[in-house]
């Protein structure tokens, strides 16, 4: 079931985006929205819900749990939950950015990502394309905050990291530009939920 309409951005707003599975959401994620949005100079995160991710075997749970437990938990007027990737059709990250730059003209995107993303970036269809079109604000994570630093994402574009204060100048900076910000962790995940049963939602299997 999809949502009636689209969210809202005016010409020259700064919009986070979180793309994720959620299944399900959790505080680790409204954590990193909010530090985000502190952070980078953001107006607005949209919690992109994936209908599914291109890169995981296992089907989440339904799309329209994941949302309605998304808006229960992420109550902000900063922050929208949106299934606008189930509306654009499209799945991959970088066909997601290109049909909201032609949904909304004059809106400024800001890929947000936890460090874990940040470490396997580079598998990521048209990964430089993401990084030459749009800002990314990375989030540390536990246990990923080496392999993001290592990775091959972060090695290649070492001269467009804003560090320390300056990744205030994130929403406005012009690609490629990132940030990667240390930030207190939240130890919690969505497998670690969902192997503990506490996710009605789980164990959807692909057949
Ligand atoms: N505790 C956390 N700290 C920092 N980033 C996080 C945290 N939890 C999720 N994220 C980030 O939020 C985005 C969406 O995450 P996702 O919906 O895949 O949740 P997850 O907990 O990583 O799920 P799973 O355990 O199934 O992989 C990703 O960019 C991920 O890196
Ligand atoms: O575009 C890709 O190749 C790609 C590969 C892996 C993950 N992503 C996106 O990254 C976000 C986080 O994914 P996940 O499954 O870890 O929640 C979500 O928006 C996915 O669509 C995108």
């Amino acid at each position: 079931m999809m949502r009636a309409s689209l969210p809202r951005a005016g010409r020259g707003q700064v919009v986070g985006l979180l793309g994720g599975s959620f299944d399900p959401p959790h505080g680790g994620h409204v954590h990193i929205t909010r530090a985000a949005l502190r952070l980078f100079g953001l107006d607005r995160v949209w919690w992109l819900v994936s209908p599914g991710n291109p890169l995981k075997t296992n089907a989440p749970a339904p799309l329209a749990e994941r949302l309605a437990a998304a808006e229960r938990l992420m109550v902000d007027p900063r922050v929208t939950v949106t299934d606008i990737e189930a509306r654009t059709g499209t799945r991959y990250t970088a066909e997601t950015i290109e049909a909201l730059m032609a949904l909304y003209p004059g809106v400024r995107f800001v890929w947000l990502m936890g460090a874990d993303n940040l470490a396997g970036f580079h598998r990521w269809e048209r990964w430089r394309w993401i990084m030459e079109t749009v800002p990314v604000g990375v989030l540390a994570r536990p246990e990923e905050r080496i392999s993001a630093r290592m990775s091959p994402a972060a090695r290649i574009y070492r001269e467009a990291r804003l560090r320390g204060q300056r990744a205030r100048l994130l929403g406005r900076a012009e690609a490629p530009a990132w940030a990667f910000q240390n930030l207190p962790m939240m130890k919690v995940s969505s497998s670690e939920i969902r192997a503990a049963g506490r996710w009605r939602g789980g164990g959807h299997t692909l057949p």
